[in-house]
């Protein structure tokens, strides 16, 4: 018997937490998700250890070239590797046999090939366009892995605030922005994030096509220097596209507290482009760097990528270019890029270039004649594997590892508990628990405290200015019971929303948002999802909308429409004024735990709701999930008190605008009815809300809240949640600083008891979200049909759970 020392052949999915194996194959068939595993460096020859296993026993954590993945079991079953011995006879074997079948190419072979180039350059005008490139503004692209750095780079260069968060796909979509390079202003844009030109998700199809198909005038490649080798991954791509380009070595901070050592020249003289060290962060050297951009520019393509690959694939790819040049030429796709895009298998490429019959049966013909040379796999492994081996050339000459700090990292030290297999999920509810109750705790004081500010204080204020003004008595009702209660009403809970704000994005920041799609994916596939899609959901308990948006992550289209339906479910921060108002009246002592059960019963409706529609409508395999860790990082102060502020400056324009015409809209339409004519009534109910109201009402009496006041508190509830809070305040006309006791007794008047009034939180938790929302969805979703089957889901889930509770519960209590 042999043992463990010798090693062993097996699949990843054999290995236990702490070994190691070296790849030997990775898949049988070529699909999605092996060249997404390719593409993130699962190439043969690689060392891969087994980090972590997630709670439940899948999906399992890995680290390869140094920074760590997820993947499921049932994809880790697909990769073949070696262990102890074994692996080193595998990696020896491997060596001999890929240097017997590489083929050199001769002299005859390679000067042609020269020829060629001279040819094609002279053909399709190789020179750069000075006179074009000075009268118009010129555009600079930010491209680079997801979680690089780029829109802290985009903020720093162009003054802008877009969002910046610790886990990869935070930026969605392109955005542009103005920066200044030798008194000229030129066009920044900011990029999605991918990890190679084969893009499989909504947001890396933006990206691609934005850098493929709108030319940018060069290319800023931002590369994480703690990461390099994976992230040169996608540089050896961005090289293949023969564009203007200079690299930016993000994270030097980092690099520096490792002590590694890169040596920058080097680097750029093996990748042949400028490479400028940078700290996005700090803003260190980016002026440097967007001077070089800008030189490059001007000098026009300065590769020649043909270095990156082994001599054999090198010839196969110059008789594909061969085949598909003048093709390519035509459709405006660099050829040199399409060729071995072709070889890879990309099918976007191939649509894209509109061979015709006899060219397809060419370039098959090719292809097996590359695949057929090679003994160690298919052809998408063996230009990666090229790739990955000039890059290791590349690397092995310009970076030095520091000392390995012994021991565990602070993310390991972090990881061992919030992804321990037991204390996983207790560990995520008690931070959402902490989150809500602090909200609501003395976050709850701080609201009382303005809230007896503005009460006590400028109602009172105002009312005696109006009285020794001596205004007509509808302008006083106007301003105190319209507009101080309408938008003070919500004001009061800035404070509260401010907070959770910066919980949020303390999450977001500090890389634990990767860990939670991580810890949840066992259970989120039962329905079908990836784990991915949790981080949508986490991002709607801050707003809805780009939640919605975060779902173009998800690989497949079913997920990512599974996902939206899912995410309005999550409470957003325009639902919390709402907890605010009603548990204070009545659930006083409990109204942390009553808060945490709304945001519970919310994430399981999703979840719930998933189950259903996976089985009703997106039937199907769940997507695979391949997601990148991200060491935690401890979040910048200026980056969080951005969030937050972008929120609250958010909350106050909403405030100041929609809820402020709102309330005088509501107002009018409390204060008068029409009786032959416009009359001012005195009994509410006779107004015109009381008429609308009062024909919805009857809907809502089995769940316990059938008055007209709550039908349309709900119903401004679409415009803007916050509206709930500020139509109550309207109608009851309770002072603001009144105790909760005061507001119940208000209240009253709808909300009978407890449940009842447990009920109606029910219903604004999981009806429609407002109409910024809504028209989200339908953009996304591209379809009325599916906006429409959103809308009625959740009304028919708020309508069905709120029934469900004021039902039992009156029997109960
Ligand atoms: N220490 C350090 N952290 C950085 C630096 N640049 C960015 N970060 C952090 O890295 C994380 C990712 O930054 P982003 O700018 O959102 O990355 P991105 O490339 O736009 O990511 P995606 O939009 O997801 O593709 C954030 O937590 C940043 O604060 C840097 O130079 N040094
Ligand atoms: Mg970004």
């Amino acid at each position: 018997m042999r043992s463990e020392r010798d090693g062993k052949k097996g699949t990843l999915e054999g290995l236990a937490p702490g070994e190691r194996g070296v790849i030997l194959r990775v898949g049988n068939e070529r699909g999605p998700v092996k060249r997404r595993l390719v593409d993130m460096g699962l190439t043969p020859g690689t060392e891969v250890m087994v980090r972590k296993i997630a709670p439940f026993g899948d999906p399992i954590e890995v680290n390869i070239r140094g920074y760590e993945l997820s993947l499921r079991r049932e994809d880790a079953r697909q990769i073949v590797i070696a262990t102890g011995e074994e692996a080193e006879a595998a990696s020896l074997i491997r060596r001999k046999r890929s240097g017997m079948v590489q083929h050199i190419p001769d002299e005859e072979t390679l000067r042609r090939m020269d020829a060629d180039h001279a040819h094609e350059a002279a053909e399709h005008g190789g020179e750069p366009d000075y006179a074009s490139h000075d009268s118009r503004e010129m555009k600079l692209a930010l491209v680079g892995n997801p979680n690089c750095g780029k829109t802290t780079l985009f903020n720093a260069l162009t003054g802008s605030n877009q969002y910046v968060g610790n886990w990869p796909g935070v930026t969605v979509e392109k955005k542009e922005g103005r920066a200044q390079v030798d008194g000229k202003p030129v066009t920044v844009v900011d990029l999605p994030g991918i990890y190679s030109l084969s893009p499989y998700s909504m947001e890396e199809i933006v990206a691609r096509d934005f850098i493929v198909g709108e030319h940018p005038d060069a290319i800023i490649n931002i590369i994480d220097a703690t990461n390099i080798e994976r992230n040169l991954y996608l540089t050896a791509q961005l090289l293949e596209l023969e564009r203007p380009m200079v690299i930016a070595l993000n994270f030097m901070d980092e690099v520096e507290k490792h002590g590694d050592r890169i040596e920058v020249a080097a680097l750029s003289r093996g990748l042949g482009v400028p490479v400028i060290p940078i700290t996005a962060r700090t803003g260190k050297n980016i002026q440097t760097l967007l001077e070089v951009a800008h030189r490059q520019m001007h000098v026009g393509v300065t590769v020649e990528p043909d270095d990156l690959y082994d001599g054999f694939t090198h010839q196969i790819h110059h008789k594909m270019g061969e085949i598909i040049h003048d093709k390519a030429y035509a459709a405006n796709i660099p050829a040199h890029w399409a060729s071995i895009k072709l070889l890879e298998g990309d099918n976007l490429v191939e649509e894209g270039l509109g061979l015709d019959g006899g060219e397809k049966r060419r370039v098959e013909a090719v292809c097996s004649e590359y695949e057929g040379a090679y003994v160690l796999g298919d052809r998408e492994t063996l230009i990666a594997d090229s790739r990955y081996r000039f890059i290791q050339s590349v690397v092995s000459q310009s970076v030095k590892k520091g000392p390995k700090a012994d021991g565990l990292t602070l993310s390991d030290k972090i990881d061992a508990v919030v992804t321990h297999k037991i204390l996983a999920v207790p560990v995520f509810l008690l931070m959402m628990l902490a989150m809500f109750a602090i909200t609501f705790g003395p976050g709850q004081a701080l609201s009382d405290l303005v809230d007896a500010g503005i009460s006590g204080g400028v109602s009172e204020w105002v009312r005696g200015l109006l009285a020794a003004a001596g205004t007509a008595p509808w302008v006083e009702s106007l301003l105190v019971d319209g507009i101080i209660a309408g938008v003070g009403g919500v004001l009061v809970f800035l404070p509260q929303i401010a907070i959770l704000f910066f919980f949020l994005s303390f999450l977001e920041d500090s890389g634990y948002m990767s860990r939670a799609a991580f810890i949840m994916d066992r259970l989120l596939r039962r329905f079908g999802l990836s784990g991915k899609a949790f981080i949508p959901m986490l991002m709607g308990f801050g707003c809805t909308v780009p939640a919605v948006m975060g779902a173009r992550t998800m690989e497949h289209e079913k997920d990512r429409r599974m996902t939206i339906m899912l995410v309005p479910f999550m409470s957003c921060s325009a639902r919390l004024p709402v907890y605010g108002l009603m548990t204070a009246a009545f659930f006083a002592r409990w109204s942390g735990l009553v808060v945490f059960s709304l945001y519970l019963l919310g994430l399981i409706c999703a979840i719930l709701s998933g189950i259903l529609l996976k089985k009703l409508v997106f039937k199907g395999e769940p997507a695979a999930f391949v997601l990148e860790l991200p060491p935690y990082r401890m979040p910048t102060l200026k980056n969080m008190a951005l969030h937050v502020w972008e929120k609250v400056r958010g909350f106050l324009v909403k405030a100041g605008t929609l809820i402020l015409a709102m309330s005088v809209l509501l107002w009018f339409l409390k204060t008068f009815g029409w009786n032959g004519g416009l009359t001012m009534v005195t009994d509410a109910e006779h107004s015109f809300l009381g008429g609308i109201g009062g024909a919805i009402a009857p809907l809502l009496i089995p769940l316990g809240f059938g008055t007209w006041q709550a039908a349309v508190a709900l119903l401004t509830g679409l415009i803007a949640k916050e509206m709930v809070v500020s139509s109550m305040s309207l109608f009851y006309g309770f002072s603001m600083s009144a105790s909760g006791a005061t507001v119940a007794a208000a209240l009253s008047g709808t909300f009978a008891d407890p449940v009842a009034a447990y009920a109606f939180l029910v219903f604004v938790l999981l009806y429609v979200p407002c109409v910024a929302a809504v028209s989200t969805i339908y953009r996304e979703m591209n379809s009325l049909k599916w906006t429409l089957a959103s809308i009625a889901w959740q009304l028919g889930a708020a309508y069905l759970v709120s029934f469900l509770v004021y039902q039992i519960g009156s029997l109960l209590f």
